[in-house]
């Protein structure tokens, strides 16, 4: 059944809301009628985004610093906060490189904030979703990342850690369908952020070439359209043509709520295989070449 989840006057708490795409969907939340709370680390970068953000809208939005990987300090957000009606679970961190050249310390790194800070953040929010007082449907949104639906050179730390987002991403939702909470997972491409800043300065040249092949997008329009789906309640949210073909690709066991779309992964999975090989052999190809270099 289609489901509509109402944005105006409503909670929406991102985590990673103080910077690029996290802040873009504040933007856009506020636009539309949310209260909006963020949590990060920096306090200087939280004050900084709430600034801009009074000066758009002459609202003011709540700041709450903890680091993900410290429930405790989650908790007290959240409880701080107050219940939850739209939770967008969009901290994150990358740091891409070739596992043999990477330390256990950064692979743990990724891990722990973006899979385990994930677990934290939800768990420490579901409590008080659940027995939130108007019965309307909530929402629980994961960010993950096109290379959470494929594996890339250089990302297998990332990768695991958004692949991990799925699996979490599938089985909650079969535990909350009943509490009316709807689960979101995003996908984007390389998106113009501060993180993607820091990271281009260290990204292993074959990781490059493999994300060069897929778009790359403005966070105000990853922050649409993912407000988008999460309005509609879309399981996974994608951009672009290739984002189309991937989340056809990669369909699997995900729910999907639109015949319409349905109809379309049956009737282009063949096609849409027959494209990922091609592309995996585009990419084999590369890396035996630059190997043999
Ligand atoms: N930009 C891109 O190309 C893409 C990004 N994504 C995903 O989108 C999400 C946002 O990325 P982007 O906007 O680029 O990232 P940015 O680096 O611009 O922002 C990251 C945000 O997460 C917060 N954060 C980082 N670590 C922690 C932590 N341990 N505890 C709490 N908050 C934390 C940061 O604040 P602070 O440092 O103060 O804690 C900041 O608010 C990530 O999950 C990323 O993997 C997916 C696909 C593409
Ligand atoms: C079915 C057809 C396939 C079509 C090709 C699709 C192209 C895939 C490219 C994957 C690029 C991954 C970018 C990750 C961005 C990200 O998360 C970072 N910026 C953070 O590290």
């Amino acid at each position: 059944q289609p489901v509509n989840i109402p944005i105006k006057g409503r909670h929406v708490f991102i985590t990673g809301g103080s910077s690029g795409i996290g802040l873009a969907l504040a933007h856009k939340a506020i636009s539309e009628g949310a209260r909006v709370s963020l949590l990060a680390r920096s306090l200087s970068k939280l004050e900084e985004a709430k600034k801009s953000l009074h000066l758009a809208y002459g609202v003011d939005v709540g700041i709450f610093t903890a680091d993900v990987r410290d429930y405790d300090a989650v908790k007290r957000a959240v409880v701080d906060a107050g219940p939850i009606d739209v939770l967008v679970v969009n901290h994150g961190i990358f740091v891409p490189q070739a596992l043999e050249k990477q330390d256990l310390d950064e692979v743990k790194l990724m891990i722990d904030v973006n899979l385990m800070g994930s677990f934290n953040v939800i768990k420490a929010a579901l409590p008080l979703m659940k027995v939130r007082k108007d019965n309307r449907p909530a929402s629980i949104a994961l960010m993950s990342s096109q290379a959470g639906q494929v594996g890339i050179y250089g990302y297998s730390a990332y990768s695991a850690s958004k692949f991990g987002l799925r699996g979490l991403a599938e089985a909650l939702q079969q535990e909350l369908i009943s509490d009316n909470i709807h689960i979101s997972v995003i996908y984007p491409p390389d998106t113009e952020t501060p993180g993607l800043e820091e990271e281009r300065k260290i990204r292993p040249e074959m990781t490059n070439m493999i994300a060069g092949s897929g778009s790359v997008l403005k966070a105000e329009d990853v922050a649409k359209k993912t407000l988008d789906g999460i309005k509609s309640a879309s399981f996974s949210i994608s951009f672009k043509m290739e984002g189309q073909m991937l989340a056809i690709a990669t369909a699997g066991a995900s729910p999907q709520r639109s015949f319409f779309t349905a109809f379309l992964e049956l009737l282009f999975s063949p096609l849409s295989r027959l494209i990922t090989l091609l592309f995996l052999s585009n990419i084999y190809r590369s890396i035996s070449k630059s190997h043999a270099n």
